[in-house]
């Protein structure tokens, strides 16, 4: 069953600040990924990866082509979608991880990672009970639970991250270096998380350039430096 259907779409970047200077990143990408399947994008640095994942999210407008997402009997093509139907679609459908929090202040670390749950109407108690198991999973200090991670070491936050990207249920979840900088033990537990969720049947793009976490999870790698831009 096809979750994500990416069908010949483009960006190029243009550059105000530059006269106008056009810079084209990518053109004709097309590529599709089922329920349970794990597709990773490789390449070198600056070939349109992030810029791949970022129009897949809605982050970045396309300039052509169609992005497809397939949720139950209904496809969206975010590619289209109005900023609202793109804020719907992020609190159903498609989740994101990057390896950056976005800290709010004074919200607790268990909280924040609660909160996606809570959003979906799951009940205070579960949604907490389902947060601490996470933090135990990444090896979060209990001591922390309860703080507001601004003061967390950049590993203790890339963890509350992980925990809050992983917690929901999505048809479809975007990874954005999930690992970069995390040690052995939580880098293994992170690629456990990929694999739960792909048993679970969601189907998963990501950026590793940890080639061992590459291998571990995905069960193809898209190269796209095939879709260059002239
Ligand atoms: N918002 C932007 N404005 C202008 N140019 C951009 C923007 N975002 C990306 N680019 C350019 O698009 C190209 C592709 O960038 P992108 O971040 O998608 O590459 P990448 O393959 O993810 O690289 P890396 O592996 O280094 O993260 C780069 O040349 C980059 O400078």
């Amino acid at each position: 069953m096809t979750i994500l259907d990416v069908q010949n779409i483009a960006k190029s970047f243009t550059l105000h600040l530059r006269g106008g200077l056009t810079l084209p990143v990518v053109a004709g990408v097309s590529f599709d990924v089922a329920a349970g399947e794990c597709v990773a994008l490789g390449g070198p640095s600056g070939a349109g990866k992030s810029s791949i994942l970022k129009m897949i999210f809605g982050n970045y407008r396309t300039d052509a082509g169609c992005i497809l997402i397939h949720d139950g009997g209904t496809a969206v093509d975010i590619a289209k979608a109005s900023p609202r139907e793109v804020l719907a679609l992020r609190a159903t459908t498609v989740g994101y991880v990057s390896q950056f929090l976005r800290v709010i202040p004074r919200v607790a670390a268990l909280d924040i990672v609660a909160e996606p749950l809570r959003a979906r109407g799951v009940d205070a108690a579960d949604a907490s009970e389902r947060a601490a198991a996470m933090l135990r999973r990444l090896n979060l200090p209990e001591r922390l639970w309860r703080l507001p991670p601004a003061t967390f070491s950049g590993g203790e936050q890339q963890r509350v991250n992980i925990a809050r990207g992983f917690i929901a249920e999505t048809r479809l979840l975007l990874l954005d270096e999930p690992t970069a900088s995390l040690d052995g033990v939580n880098r293994d537990a992170v690629i456990q998380f990929i694999r739960d969720k792909a048993a679970a049947g969601t189907a998963l793009v990501g950026i590793f350039h940890d080639a061992e976490v590459r291998d571990a999870v995905a069960d193809r790698t898209l190269d796209v430096r095939a879709f260059a831009a002239a």
